[in-house]
């Protein structure tokens, strides 16, 4: 599992390892570890540190000070290493003084070609977007240079991931203890390029993760698998409550979704059943018992009364997304028993919370944790970073896996049944929620392999991606 945590859990950990060790130790270690990613970029890109040219963009905190120091140790193999301050009256002294020590030097402007720009502006510490001295220093970074940012991109924030105004877009982000949640939410994430993590001996402690990404083998240790005793009601029935006359497609997806989820058997319920069975004959056709409800898409208007039906199922967890979310009761929600998950993209999010759809993509973090609480409910919140937030608050989690490729007609429908299927087998709404999106992301690069991909060949690449994360699990 990978782990994020907010700023004031780094810096309470922080301040727990200082005042063990020496003074400028932390700061040491951090720099020692941003110095050897530069010293590494040089390489690959001009095959030596000697000669290159670097630029550092130093803020007045503690983030340019781990730039300084950092500069100070290419210099001494040989870079030409120029600094410029935001603000010359505030720059780390200690920093400074070894950058000039170390043959460095600092100048007033950005010059005009560099190898490395390494963007030591602001860390944690920043709030809001970029002033406009930092923001001319960022817009005058030269094209063609590498860009590495130290702990984060300047202009993100460190808990959200919002970015108001301009800000870094690195090739590659240092950070320092712990990974922080705007790296790894947009539209902060797509900012940062590759992260490399340096270990400075920080460790939070594990309540106070704020957000964490599955990885291969956290997958296969969530997902059911039939045992001997297994039959097919065992393995969970899916009751799928989807398509409608003008959408009946939607109906096939989300069983297709469901049928590759894992569920022992699929109920499909609705005016689509023909097409439903012309491509799925071994679906079962009208109510009955099942283990978990999927309602919504491609539904249409004017269905309320089965969705309705379907939250009053109170044992039953319930999947809704697409129209299954229209005119959500808040109340019948959080009144129920049994699991519901809540599975809307940006523009259904924002008709929910009665925001405009900007407000969520632009803060997709606080969004989907506001979804949780107000619905009890766990919320899968799709799109470019698709989050996870559980009903009873805690940690969110951020899907790593996924293509753009996935944004195109109908991928959402797999989503929804494949999700169904999870909660059909047992699993809570949150890991239901995140090993689906998981599976769904792996099945979409699989499928797209760099071109255009359409959902039923992310339905049919599904068995493809269980295989490749049971492989991690064995
Ligand atoms: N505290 C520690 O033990 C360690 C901290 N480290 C570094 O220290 C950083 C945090 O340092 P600081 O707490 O000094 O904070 P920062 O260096 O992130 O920035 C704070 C300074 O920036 C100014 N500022 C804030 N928002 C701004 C904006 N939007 N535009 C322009 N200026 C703005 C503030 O006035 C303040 O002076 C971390 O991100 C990391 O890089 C590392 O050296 C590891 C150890
Ligand atoms: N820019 C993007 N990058 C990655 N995945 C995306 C992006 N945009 C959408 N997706 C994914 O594609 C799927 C689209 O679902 P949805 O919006 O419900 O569309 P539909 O209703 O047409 O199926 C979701 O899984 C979503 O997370
Ligand atoms: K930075």
């Amino acid at each position: 599992m990978r782990t994020a945590y907010s700023v004031e859990s780094v810096r309470a950990a922080e301040r727990e390892l200082m005042a063990r060790l020496p003074e400028g130790a932390l700061m040491a270690r951090a720099a020692a570890g941003l110095a050897a990613v530069c010293a590494e970029l040089l390489a690959r890109g001009r095959g030596r540190v000697y000669g290159s040219r670097v630029v550092l963009l130093v803020g007045p905190g503690d983030n340019g000070g781990d730039a300084l120091y950092a500069g100070a140790r290419l210099a001494r193999r040989g870079a030409g290493v120029t600094a410029v301050p935001m603000d010359p009256a505030r720059v780390h002294p200690g920093g400074l003084a070894a950058l000039r020590a170390a043959g460095g030097r600092v100048g007033a402007s950005v010059p005009e070609r560099a190898d490395l720009v390494v963007d030591g502006l602001l860390g944690i510490g920043g709030r809001g977007g970029l002033r406009p001295a930092a923001a001319a220093l960022v817009e005058r970074i030269p094209a063609g240079a590498t860009v590495v940012a130290v702990d984060l991109p300047s202009g993100v924030d460190a808990d959200t991931g919002e970015v108001a105004g301009p800000a870094v877009t690195a090739d590659v982000t240092v950070t320092f203890g712990a990974y922080k949640p705007g790296l790894l939410t947009d539209p902060g994430a797509s900012r940062v390029g590759a992260v490399r993590l340096v270990d400075i001996g920080l460790e939070p402690p594990e309540h106070a993760v704020a957000m964490e990404a599955l990885q291969h083998a956290d997958v296969a240790r969530l997902l059911p698998v039939p045992s001997a005793s297994s039959d097919k009601y065992r393995r969970g029935v899916v009751g799928v409550v989807a398509g409608s006359e003008q959408y009946p497609g939607a109906a096939v997806l989300a069983v297709a979704g469901a049928l590759r989820g894992g569920a022992g058997a699929v109920r499909y319920v609705g005016p689509a059943a023909e097409a439903v069975l012309a491509r799925f004959p071994e679906v079962l056709v009208g109510r009955g018992r099942v283990q978990s409800w999927v309602v919504g898409p491609g539904l249409g208007a004017g269905r309320a009364e089965e969705v309705g039906r379907a939250l009053a199922d109170a044992d039953v967890p319930v999947l809704l997304d697409a129209d299954g979310l229209r005119g959500l009761d808040g109340a019948v929600v959080r009144g129920r028993r049994a699991a519901t998950l809540l599975t809307p993209h940006a523009g259904e999010a924002a008709a929910l919370l009665g925001v405009a759809r900007e407000e969520v993509e632009a803060g997709r973090l606080g969004a989907v944790r506001e979804l949780a609480r107000r619905y009890g409910a766990a919320v899968l919140l799709k799109g470019s970073t698709t989050l996870v937030a559980p009903a009873g608050g805690g940690a969110v989690r951020v899907n790593p896996t996924g293509t753009s490729w996935l944004a195109t007609a109908g991928s959402g429908d797999v989503l929804s049944g494949l999700a169904g299927a999870l909660l059909a087998g047992g699993l809570p709404g949150v890991d239901a929620g995140s090993a689906a999106a998981y599976l769904h992301g792996l099945a979409g690069r699989f499928a797209a392999g760099g071109a255009p991909v359409v959902a039923q060949e992310v339905a049919a690449a599904l068995p493809e991606a269980w295989r490749s994360v049971r492989a991690a699990g064995q």
